[in-house]
């Protein structure tokens, strides 16, 4: 057997400004800097950023020897922990090995196909009365108010619309959990009044006590809300979660639902202003469907399915998954030791020449018969992760977004300049600096 190579040394002019390291070269242009090493030093490739050293897994060989992690070498709460902060401890995506074995089972019965059919009934109320105070025919940024609207969404499928709840207390927990989201973005990591981290650490104090205020009421009746079902899901072998455990997930799925769906609707609607004759195909399958479709009916709207498979590709909501090696392990020959913090380029390998044609160019066709360009590799198409942490909302997070699209696409028509490209914010996951702006305008 071969030995295995070491990690490469960074060179001179990789190293960037002192302790800074490639830090800018990221904030503008992620994708840019990661050919960059790859070109340089292949798929494992030493990096420097922040006063932090660590490694970026480039391409799919790499990314998916990590995400399958046959040795369990890598672990994922001491990178992610370091990353979001202390405000998501317990969630599933912060649990290793074992532990998350047991609770991944427990969470799995969240998302049976009953249950997802159960969520889809109430996302068409929710997503009409979110909808309700959008105006036609004037300018606004349409990031933030699709941050609106699927915090709105949250609001009523994961917490069961907290009917005890009125608008000012529901505005201060919708105020706490985005304090513990933005958290990731702090330049100062600790419990220091005035910062990101101290208003988190206070935030998640206010989530807690407002879930175990409900927590009686939720363990006492049984309703469709994910609040609710985390209450009252077990195994076959009849393993539950622990008050702890469904406060602890309820923060961390809410945060893991949140961001994510907002960048992926608001990349469709920027692609569809884009690329009018998707944008009508789109709309006639919707028109075709009816108001309000069920799961399986959502399932078949089979334009918008190739649409939101090429915005994940172009703009992954998540870019970079984090790693951290709890003992040596090599990938792609190359040997990295325990203690090493390693970025899994999943973005990077959704642009690669080798995998995709014309990469920067939006073509949700390549992801229909014949072509399906995204069987190239097994880890080609990525958004989601893969192996055991793979995201447990893929299913839920395709219903939401295209019930979403389904209701806009239904009611409005718009465009955007072809030549528009979204200055992107790369602190913690990529969203548009300027909001986005877009005038809607009612269907004839
Ligand atoms: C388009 C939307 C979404 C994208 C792109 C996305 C992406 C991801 C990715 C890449 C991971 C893997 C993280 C890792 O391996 O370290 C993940 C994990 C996870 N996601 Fe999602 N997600 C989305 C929506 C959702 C939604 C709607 C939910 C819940 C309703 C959710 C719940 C989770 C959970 C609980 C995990 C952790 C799974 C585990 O560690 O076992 N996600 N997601």
């Amino acid at each position: 057997m071969r030995e295995p190579h070491q990690i490469a040394t960074l060179r001179r002019a990789d190293r960037g400004l002192p302790w800074v390291g490639g830090f800018f070269d990221y904030q503008r242009d992620p994708v840019r800097l990661y050919r960059r090493h790859y070109d340089n030093y292949g798929p494992v490739a030493p990096s420097y950023m922040l006063g932090r050293t660590s490694v970026m897994l480039l391409g799919p060989d790499a990314c998916g020897e990590a995400l399958q992690n046959r040795d369990k070498a890598f672990a994922n709460e001491p990178a992610w922990s370091q990353l979001v902060g202390p405000f998501f401890h317990g969630g599933l995506m912060l649990i290793d090995f074992d532990v998350h074995h047991g609770h991944r089972r427990i969470m799995q019965e969240a998302f049976t196909p009953a249950r997802l059919d159960g969520y889809t009934r109430r996302l068409h109320p929710a997503i009409e009365q979110g909808l309700r105070g959008w105006e036609s025919g004037k300018r606004f940024p349409a990031h933030w108010r699709l941050k609106q609207l699927t915090l709105d969404i949250a609001a009523d499928l994961f917490m069961g619309g907290a009917r005890d709840t009125g608008p000012a207390e529901m505005a201060r927990v919708n105020r706490a959990f985005l304090a513990c989201v933005q958290a990731a973005a702090g330049i100062v990591r600790a419990d220091v009044p005035f910062t990101r981290w101290g208003r988190a650490y206070r935030a998640r104090r206010v989530l807690e006590g407002f879930l175990r205020g409900y927590l009686p009421a939720k363990r006492a009746t049984r309703t469709d809300d994910i609040f609710s079902v985390l209450c009252h899901i077990e195994t076959e072998d009849g393993d539950r979660f622990s008050d702890d455990d469904v406060i602890n997930h309820m923060i961390f799925l809410m945060m893991a639902a949140h961001d994510t769906s907002t960048i992926t609707t608001s990349t469709i609607l920027q692609y569809l202003g884009q690329y009018p004759q998707w944008q009508e195909r789109c709309r006639a399958e919707a028109l075709a469907l009816g108001p309000a479709p069920d799961r399986a009916g959502l399932e078949s709207l089979t334009a918008i399915d190739l649409v939101m498979r090429e915005a994940l590709r172009l703009r992954a909501p998540v870019p970079v998954l984090v790693r951290y090696t709890v003992k040596d392990t090599t990938v792609q020959g190359v040997r990295i030791p325990a203690g090493t913090m390693c970025a899994v380029g999943i973005q990077f390998t959704h642009l690669m020449e080798e995998y995709w044609t014309n990469p920067m160019v939006f073509d949700p066709e390549r992801f229909a018969e014949p072509r399906r360009e995204d069987r190239s590799h097994r880890f080609a198409w990525e958004p989601f992760g893969g192996g055991v942490h793979k995201c447990i909302g893929l299913y839920f997070a395709g219903l939401e977004v295209k019930a979403i699209m389904h209701h806009l696409l239904r009611r409005y028509h718009w465009s955007v300049d072809p030549a528009y490209l979204p200055p992107l914010d790369h602190h913690s996951l990529p969203f548009p600096k300027d909001g986005q702006p877009i005038v809607l305008l009612e269907n004839a």
